[in-house]
């Protein structure tokens, strides 16, 4: 029974899975927490990584190793291969006048708008890795003056797994190399000239692997000790032979393996972020910007809705009504449907989708009545859900067909969040077992490289949930006259 490694370097988080290849079975696992921040230097995750897989038991007897990451962070490396500056992380919104920028230069407006969604499949907004180079070249010209090479979070890690081998040797995959802005879904090429015209130049960037393609060897010696291989000795194999790296890719695109999701199935991922997407078979070109028109880890493609404010805000309400996460989700479910009119807008991060970098959150309906905790609990579980049921009806508009909803990721351990959610979408959702579907999507992916084959071998989903509800169409009528009527932050402070 040979063994793969999964990891899911996710913006809280480091988590390992180590999964029989043939049968998905989880054999064992590990974390490691990530540090705060939306500025983080890359050697915190590797930090995490070493203690996430020790925690796991080490990579020993794997076959195989994929990496899947936190979309979009902006890693720079100088020509010796050291990072230049602490990775700008997706939801760092300090690069939203680039990301205006860059429409305005492309004819503005719509116009702008269309040529980026025709190009890159996305428009340009904070999160994207080809603002945040912009906002490099304009704000730290002597730092943007080192880089020699650009990549990804989960590049980066792949690539020092290898041992750092050169930056000619950087891998990535179509899922992450698509949430850059300056590589075509549709064309599967890089677009040069856009780098170069967020940048002001072209530098490295990592070769773009097939879905079950090798990006390497996972250099015995990078994790001697910290792995459970104290023996290793430089350059010395691992007893079985090699340990494959396979190409690894974005934190969706992994839970999309991870679930197994296929035709008709739509993910909500409660993570940091709140993602909702669906496995198609053209890429998506949305000029309205709501819908970002990825690839995905199969050879097909991930149209997708991310918002900033997910799980956090949950935490968030939480800490102000001194409660922990299941008091949380104890208070919203005894408060009704539609918190009798108490609206919460969950912008607490400002927001990507609305594109509103510089919002705040705020609450609305406040009367005596509703001025309790069980009110403000269900106002951010509702407000929560409301902005991803938005995402979801912009999927809907850009032609994905909704069978079923998967509800995944940290969030989704609230009971609130699951009785709540079919509420708010107005269907049914499916909810599996807790679990690190992003590392296991991941650790398939490994799967399907040690094994080979034309597609990733079939691990079943087991032991879903469904919960379905009576939709309450009021809680969105009422979130909608809310969404538009935030504060911007306070410009000195940035709060
Ligand atoms: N029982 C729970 N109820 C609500 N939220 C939870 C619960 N358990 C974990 N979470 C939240 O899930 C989030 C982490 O989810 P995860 O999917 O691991 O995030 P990421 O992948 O972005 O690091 C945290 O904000 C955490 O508070
Ligand atoms: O920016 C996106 C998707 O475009 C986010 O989904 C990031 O990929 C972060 O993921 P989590 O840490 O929330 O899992």
């Amino acid at each position: 029974m040979p063994l793969v490694a999964g990891v899911d370097s996710s913006t809280q988080s480091c988590k390992v899975v180590i999964r029989d290849a043939e049968t998905g079975a989880l054999v064992r696992q590990g974390r490691a927490p990530h540090p705060d921040g939306t500025e983080v230097d890359p050697r915190a995750w590797w930090d995490a990584l070493l203690a996430a897989v020790e925690a796991a038991g080490g990579l020993a007897d794997v076959a195989a190793v994929s990496v899947a990451g936190q979309q979009h962070g902006m890693v720079c490396l100088d020509g010796s291969g050291e990072v230049v500056r602490p990775a700008l992380l997706w939801n760092d919104t300090r690069s939203a006048d680039a990301a205006r920028d860059l429409i305005t230069e492309a004819g503005g407006g719509e116009t702008g708008r269309r040529f980026w969604a025709d190009a890159v499949g996305l428009v340009p907004v904070a999160s994207f890795t080809a603002t945040k180079l912009r906002w490099l070249a304009r704000h730290e010209p002597a730092q943007a003056a080192r880089v020699a090479a650009v990549c990804l979070p989960h590049d980066w890690l792949t690539w020092r797994l290898a041992g750092a081998p050169g930056l000619a040797a950087l891998r990535t995959d179509r899922g992450d190399a698509s949430g850059t802005g300056y590589w075509s879904p549709s064309t599967g090429q890089y677009r040069p000239d856009l780098l170069e015209r967020a940048f002001g130049r072209v530098v490295e960037v990592p070769t773009v692997l097939g879905p079950a393609e090798r990006a390497g060897v996972l250099d015995p010696t990078v994790l001697a000790g910290a792995a459970g291989r104290p023996d290793a000795a430089p350059g010395s194999p691992p007893p079985g032979g090699d340990i494959l790296l396979g190409p690894g890719t974005g934190d969706n695109a992994a839970a999309a393996l991870g679930v197994g999701a296929g035709p008709g199935d739509v993910v909500v991922s409660i993570g940091t972020s709140g993602t909702v997407f669906a496995v198609a078979d053209s890429p998506a070109a949305d000029a309205g910007g709501a819908v970002a028109g990825f690839a995905d880890a199969t050879g097909r493609f991930l149209p997708l809705v991310c918002t900033l404010n997910a799980a956090r805000v949950l935490d968030s309400a939480a800490a102000l009504l001194g409660v922990d996460l299941d008091e949380l989700s104890e208070l919203a479910l005894s408060a009704p449907p539609g918190a009798d009119g108490l609206v919460m807008v969950p912008y607490l991060e400002g927001e990507r989708t609305p594109d509103r970098p510089t919002a705040t959150g705020s609450v609305h309906g406040l009367t005596l009545r509703t001025a309790t905790p069980a009110h403000l609990a269900r106002a951010a579980v509702e407000g929560m859900l409301c902005a991803l049921a938005d995402g979801l009806d912009a999927l809907v508009a850009q032609g994905a067909t909704v069978g079923r909803v998967i509800l995944v990721g940290g969030g989704a351990r609230s009971a609130a969040v699951r009785r709540i959610a079919p509420q708010v979408f107005g269907r049914p959702v499916v909810v599996p077992p807790p679990g690190e579907y992003v590392a296991d999507g991941a650790a398939r992916q490994a799967a399907w490289v040690a094994l080979g084959g034309a597609t990733p071998p079939t691990w079943a989903l087991k032991d879903t949930e469904e919960y379905a509800a009576e939709p309450v169409p009021a809680i969105r009528q009422r979130y909608a006259e809310a969404r538009d009527h935030t504060l911007d932050r306070v410009a000195a402070t940035g709060e």
